[in-house]
């Protein structure tokens, strides 16, 4: 194992940092003083040569697997690779299996190139690969011992607990639950409009934060039984703690410290964000844990095994089934806030975006949604109605695609357990990053080879055998499942997938139903679309909102 420098040197700089201001009351020793200087002064200045230089290109074990063309170092140093950078590389980097590229500080990484690599990793040793532990140390911070950061048999003992609150039986059950926030949207973004008229008198909204709120509703609702209401009210008290929280965007120099600082040392450091992250968390947890107490009162009153009217949510429904304590109680649902929520939005949002570029496409979705679903705003309409893939081809192509070409997670990444993992027949030392890029993978042509639409680009019709939409084909044209990675696959596939296609069917059938979009540019100051910036925190986002031009179409 190589002497730690990086970790000694930063330690002692931190030491030495916080000691300064002290001179006059020396709470350390001028020997100890001395003893940091001298880690500073030879320790640091190795360390950062050896992240930069000697390791990688004299000592790294991986340094004969293919290397991406990246910048110099210094222009890459404090940006991670993300997005869809990593396509040109597959496209272009002759490999076997992997790529080897370097991250955020330079620290060395790997992609995973192949359908048969990614099996290995995510479904032959699932559990001898585990999640990156500086991420989900993050993670936990945030969401607790949820099935994101919970590793092994822990997680293998709690998936199997909610597995089935996620079933397909399950999740029809949650229909009423979606169109009942759909129908509240409708009506609040119709009032939004008020009185504007159409082309380019129409009302500017952003997509964006519309459907922020309404995926915050529905998770919060169909997930935990909890209101948010803030497509209605989004100055709610709930609602602001809940968007200071996911909303903290790191600045670059609190990406790099959270890197290099352990966890444990982090949450003591006198940083505004993490104090938000504090209150933040501390406000929701205590909302959390008196709504499962009345979760239980319910769910005794009822019997426990009979199945209520109410109380469908996920989490609900696993109460009745299994023990589970309200710790884990309040960490699943502030893992299903933090799983469920940003990843569904930007989905959605990415489907406004492109329907709103195209028009006909639009138009043609919204004929077949009117064709096949009564207006919600009709007397007869029944909020228990599941939408049928078969009878909307047009709706479920555009869910794929959308989720095929926009993927809220833009890579995969797993750290191996075992010092002698072999990943595409390369041994892969204990502790080194394996990403898997979806992004790129979703959009690879060799990959998706088996429909001649390029695959580089969002075509809803590459779901769809006949040109007139007659029947869903169900591969899109991938050459193999294992090449649509938005939700992974394997043992740790997205738990949540049923849940988030139900509730984006429901929420772009009403939309589209609904409302003609006319994208005004990017962040809709009519800048050129090619400006517009997607980029990945958690999750992706569009910087600045996604402003479409929206009119009610009547007749729905
Ligand atoms: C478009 C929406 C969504 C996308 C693209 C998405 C994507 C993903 C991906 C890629 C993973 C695997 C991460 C990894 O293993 O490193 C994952 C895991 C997970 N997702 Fe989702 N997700 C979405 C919606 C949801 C929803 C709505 C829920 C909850 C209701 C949810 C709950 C979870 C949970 C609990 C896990 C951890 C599963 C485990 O490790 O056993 N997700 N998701």
């Amino acid at each position: 194992m190589m002497f730690p420098y990086e970790t000694v040197a930063l330690s002692a700089a931190i030491a030495g940092a916080y000691n300064s201001p002290f001179d006059a009351e020396t709470w350390l020793s001028d020997c100890t003083k001395t003893f940091i200087h001298v880690l500073i002064f030879i320790c640091l200045p190795f360390a950062i040569l050896n992240r930069l230089y000697f390791y990688p290109l004299l000592i790294s074990p991986l340094r004969d697997i293919p290397s991406a063309p990246q910048a110099p170092v210094h222009k890459r140093l404090l940006k991670e690779v993300r997005g869809l950078e990593p396509l040109q590389w597959l496209t272009n980097v002759p490999n076997r299996g992997l790529i080897r590229y370097f991250g955020l500080l330079n620290v060395e990484c790997l992609f995973v190139t192949t359908p048969a690599a990614f099996k290995e990793i995510l479904d032959t040793k699932n559990y001898r690969w585990i999640k990156p532990p500086k991420s989900s140390s993050l993670f936990k911070l945030i969401i607790g011992d949820g099935l994101i950061t919970l590793e092994g048999p822990h997680h293998k003992e709690q998936r199997k607990l909610l597995q089935s609150s996620f079933g397909f039986r399950q999740i029809q059950d949650l229909y009423p639950t979606f169109w009942g926030k759909a129908i509240e949207l409708l009506d609040c973004m119709t009032r939004g409009i008020g009185s504007r008229g159409s082309g380019d008198d129409a009302a500017v909204l952003d997509i964006q934060d519309w459907m922020g709120r309404a995926a915050l509703d529905m998770i919060g609702l169909a997930g935990f039984g909890f209101k948010f209401d803030s497509v209605s009210n989004p100055e709610g008290e709930l609602v602001r703690q809940y968007r200071r929280l996911f909303g903290i965007k790191p600045a670059p120099v609190a990406q790099v410290l959270a890197h290099v600082i352990p966890t444990s040392l982090l949450r003591f450091l006198p940083i505004q964000a993490l104090e938000d992250v504090r209150v933040s968390t501390g406000a929701i947890k205590a909302y959390l844990s008196k709504a499962i107490q009345e979760m239980r009162v319910t769910l005794a009153k009822t019997g426990g095994g009979q199945k209520p009217v109410v109380d469908r949510d996920v989490l609900s429904v696993a109460m009745r089934d299994a023990a589970l304590s309200e710790q884990q109680l309040i960490d699943h649902a502030m893992t299903f806030l933090g799983a469920g929520q940003d990843t569904t939005a930007f989905a959605l949002t990415c489907a406004v975006m492109e329907l709103s570029q195209n028009p006909e496409l639009q138009e043609r979705l919204r004929q077949e949604i009117r064709a096949n679903l009564p207006s919600p705003a009709s007397p007869g309409f029944c909020a228990d109605y599941p939408i049928d893939p078969a009878r909307l081809p047009w709706l479920t192509a555009t869910v794929n695609e959308t989720l095929r070409c926009y993927p809220s997670v833009d890579a995969i990444g797993r750290v191996s357990l075992d010092a002698d993992a072999f990943v595409a027949g390369h041994r892969i030392p204990k502790g080194s990053i394996v990403n898997i890029p979806v992004g790129a993978v979703n959009r690879y042509g060799e990959f998706w080879s088996g429909s001649s639409f390029d695959p580089a680009k969002w075509c809803p019709e590459r779901w769809l055998d006949h040109d007139d939409g007659a029947k869903l084909n169900p591969t899109g044209g991938a050459v193999d499942p294992w090449v649509m990675m938005t939700f992974s696959r394997g043992a740790r596939q997205c738990i949540g997938e049923r849940f988030a296609r139900a509730e984006m069917a429901v929420v772009l059938a009403a939309l589209v139903g609904r409302f003609r979009f006319e994208l005004r540019g990017a962040s809709g100051k009519g800048k050129p679309m090619e400006d517009l910036d997607i980029f990945y925190g958690f999750t992706g986002c569009i910087a600045g909102g996604l402003w479409t031009g929206v009119e009610v179409v009547p007749g729905w």
